[in-house]
């Protein structure tokens, strides 16, 4: 598909103010189980086959947010047959695969519009987990209401904050206020779990259709290139990673590398490590975070004692190939011989495609 995506940016894109539902001061209470119209299960129809594990179960998958969530269809899209596992925040996401129930976990890390995900990859790094997949979805937002509702009466706009964020320009000429809250799905169930009429949610078609909410607009989205990357990761490695076209190309590596001292030096270093040896890169992030006084990057030492580690300065390298090849092996073994620190976080099938999801 086309790969004329604009160039990223690097925020981090969740707002420290992110709302919680029960921090929703001026919301009402959330309605109990019973009269919410929750669905108790989702059929999606998947669109590429991967290997599913079968007979005692099928394979289960734990995303952040209510059923109808971005984060539900990228897991459906990469194992159609997956039971998917709802989750509060991430967080609870990764507790569901550590204790065993669930048996992968989906997370967004990046966006065409608002660049990494700097928050899911810290989680990413904090525990003892590996890439599997990885999957891009284009994603369009919808401004979603309660049936009958007419845009005249909306006052505020709730979503996630990569929802809302992507849409600033069509919601600054609505005028409505913005409030974050922890997931698209999530805030589609509370419009109508407490019969929220001055209330909009920018949320999926599919989300509209799952819970019978009206769709006010389509295409919400500032730019119309707008598409997210998620990574599928399991506790432990489920076998080699299969390549996507059953050949010998698309496989992927993503690495964390943490140094002491200048980062350019450190930067330059490993981008020759790869550079004489040919190897591509698709992605390449410095994060310093000694000069601003903010937190250093914690690092579970998953080799180690398994504790976590403190770094100022960090880069995460996503390549082409993978622990197969010598050359990868090769660069490898040489950075891991000037950094302090060199973490594997998953070779993996590249996704060759762009999932669209209406
Ligand atoms: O809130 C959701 O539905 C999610 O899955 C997170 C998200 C939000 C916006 C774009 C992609 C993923």
């Amino acid at each position: 598909m086309a790969s004329s995506a604009p160039p990223p940016k690097f925020p981090n894109y969740l707002p420290s103010s992110t709302k919680k539902r029960s921090e929703f001061a001026d919301l009402p209470s959330i309605a109990p189980a019973g009269r919410s119209r929750r669905p108790s299960t989702v059929v999606i129809a998947g669109i590429n086959g991967h290997p599913q594990i079968n007979g005692s179960g099928a394979l289960r998958v734990a995303f952040q947010g209510a059923p109808g969530a971005y984060s539900e269809f990228a897991a459906k899209t990469a194992c159609p047959a997956c039971a998917t596992v709802p989750c509060r925040a991430f967080a609870d996401a990764i507790a569901a695969v550590e204790r065993g129930r669930a048996d992968r976990v989906i997370l967004p890390v990046e966006s065409t519009m608002e660049g990494t995900a700097l928050r899911n990859y810290d989680l990413l790094l904090r525990h003892d987990l590996r890439i599997v997949q990885e999957i891009n979805l284009f994603v369009h937002y919808c401004l979603l209401a309660m049936p009958g509702v007419r845009p005249a009466e909306l006052r505020r706009v709730i979503s996630h904050p990569m929802a809302l964020a992507h849409c600033g320009r069509a919601l600054a000429q609505l005028g409505l206020r913005r409030e974050p809250v922890e997931d698209t799905a999530g805030a589609v169930e509370m419009l109508l779990s407490n019969h929220l009429l001055d209330t909009a949610a920018i949320a999926s078609p599919r989300a509209a259709v799952l819970y019978g909410l009206d769709v006010l607009a389509h295409g919400l989205q500032d730019e119309s290139w707008n598409v997210t990357r998620f990574l599928l990761l399991s506790r432990t490695t489920p076998g080699p990673p299969q390549k996507p076209d059953g050949g010998g190309a698309g496989l992927k590596t993503s690495l964390v590398i943490a140094h002491r001292g200048s980062s350019m030096i450190a930067l330059l270093k490993v981008l020759s490590s790869f550079s004489k040896r040919n190897i591509n890169l698709t992605k390449l992030e410095v994060i310093n975070s000694s000069n601003e006084g903010e937190a250093p990057v914690m690092i579970l030492d998953v080799r180690g004692r398994g504790s976590l580690r403190a770094f100022p300065h960090v880069l995460y390298v996503d390549f082409e190939g993978s622990m197969e090849d010598s050359q990868v092996k090769e660069a490898i073994d040489e950075i891991s011989s000037f950094s302090v620190f060199v973490r594997i976080l998953g070779c993996y099938a590249a996704d060759p495609s762009i999932y669209d999801l209406q």
